[in-house]
């Protein structure tokens, strides 16, 4: 056979056998092999990412605005796994109130529920010898979560000028003053773990929220870089964004809450204390940077997961994947939020032109 007898017969062995049309099916196939090996050894590595375990039996877990709503249900739920707990607010009729309500939860009688009544804002000094004080009683701090925190709801230019201040003090300072007086000896012990309870709207900004969400977001910040600081000593930060809860707080801000932010908040539903409290203490004993609740907390936590720590294979996977279609609902949502704070404008400028008229 000459050679181009042979290369006339390979020519045509090629065209007469229509295997060429499997091709691209070939092709995806080996794609598809590649990303499952990938992914397998992604799993295998995973040991190396998550974790190590921590144990709330026995442990003491500091909570700040632990007299009230969020913050005594957390309490709660690490009683019921035999922590030790040291609860820190303000107001000390509240503060023995939720104490006796935190020690029904035992479940052994060598537990201990002490209380501290410091404004966690006001000065650094203060706050680290309260703590200080709490730890010679109980011992060292393992678990730290800064849920003392208040909210205020109005629009823009009728907040008054000093509570962006107040609030910034508060929720934002008075996580770092805690923080700060707990992690010297965290890091010595090679353990810790420490919750920020931020909010939904620290993950998006809603009309009526130019105060609160600010103050929010800025724990996320905090978060972030202590966390990069923290995880060659076995520290690990954790981020909780509770949706609209009934609590005590959330009456409070509904009394001076526009309408816009009213309506555009009834997207998602109301919690209990005790359920988000559940959800918050689970992740952040398994150390997990993200903590949220609900289908619409668990959208936005993959949408804006930006640079934030992983500390699962799935949870990192899940984002790649859903990123795209979660930021397609979303611009739904943002359609429909802008569609009711034009409708709310339109209804008030009429509801202003009849009083005129009269
Ligand atoms: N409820 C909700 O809908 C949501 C709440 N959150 C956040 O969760 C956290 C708890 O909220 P919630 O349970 O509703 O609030 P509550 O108002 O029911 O409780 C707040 C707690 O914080 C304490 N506290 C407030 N200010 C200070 C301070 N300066 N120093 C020390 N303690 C303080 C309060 O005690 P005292 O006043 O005696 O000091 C109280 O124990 C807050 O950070 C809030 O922003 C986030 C999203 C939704
Ligand atoms: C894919 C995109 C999904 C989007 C879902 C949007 C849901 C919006 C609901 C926002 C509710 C804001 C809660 C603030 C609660 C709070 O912090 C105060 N109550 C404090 O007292």
């Amino acid at each position: 056979m000459s050679s181009e007898e042979l290369s006339s017969s390979i020519t045509d062995w090629f065209f007469s056998n229509s295997w060429w049309l499997l091709l691209p099916f070939v092709m995806l196939l080996v794609i598809a092999a590649f990303i499952v090996a990938f992914v397998l050894l992604l799993y295998m590595i995973s040991p190396l990412i998550s974790p190590k375990p921590f144990k709330l039996n026995g442990a003491h877990v500091v909570v700040t605005g632990g007299s009230s709503g969020i913050g005594k249900s957390i309490a709660m739920e690490c009683y019921r796994q035999g922590a030790f707990i040291t609860l820190v607010a303000r107001d000390e009729t509240k503060l023995v109130l939720a104490k006796k309500e935190v020690e029904k939860c035992a479940i052994n009688d060598k537990q201990v529920v002490l209380c501290i009544s410091v404004d966690v804002s006001s000065d650094y000094g203060q706050v680290e010898s309260v703590i200080k004080q709490a730890q010679e009683k109980l011992g060292p701090v393992d678990m730290l979560v800064n849920c003392a925190g208040t909210s205020i709801a109005g629009k823009f230019e009728e907040v008054d000028m000093d509570r962006f201040k107040k609030i910034m003090e508060v929720n934002f300072l008075g996580s770092v003053y805690p923080t700060r007086a707990v992690i010297t000896t965290m890091k010595e012990r090679r353990m810790g773990r420490i919750m920020f309870v931020s909010s939904q709207a620290g993950q998006i900004g809603l009309f009526g929220y130019t105060a609160y969400s600010p103050s929010k977001f800025a724990l996320r910040g905090l978060a972030e870089s202590l966390q990069m600081e923290m995880k060659p000593y076995n520290i690990y930060v954790t981020v909780a964004y509770p949706p609209d809860t009934d609590t005590p707080g959330f009456v409070e801000e509904n009394k001076t809450k526009p309408l816009e932010t009213r309506l555009i908040s009834e997207t998602a539903a109301v919690c209990q204390p005790d359920q988000v409290a559940k959800i918050f203490v689970k992740d952040t004993v398994q150390g997990n940077f993200n903590s949220s609740v609900g289908p619409d907390g668990y959208m936005l936590s993959a949408l804006t997961c930006g640079m934030s720590p992983v500390t699962s294979i799935t949870e990192g996977l899940q984002q790649i994947v859903t990123m795209g279609l979660f930021r397609t609902i979303a611009l739904f949502y943002l359609c429909s939020f802008d569609s009711i704070v034009r409708r709310c404008m339109i209804q008030r400028e009429q509801a202003k032109a009849a009083d005129k008229r009269e």
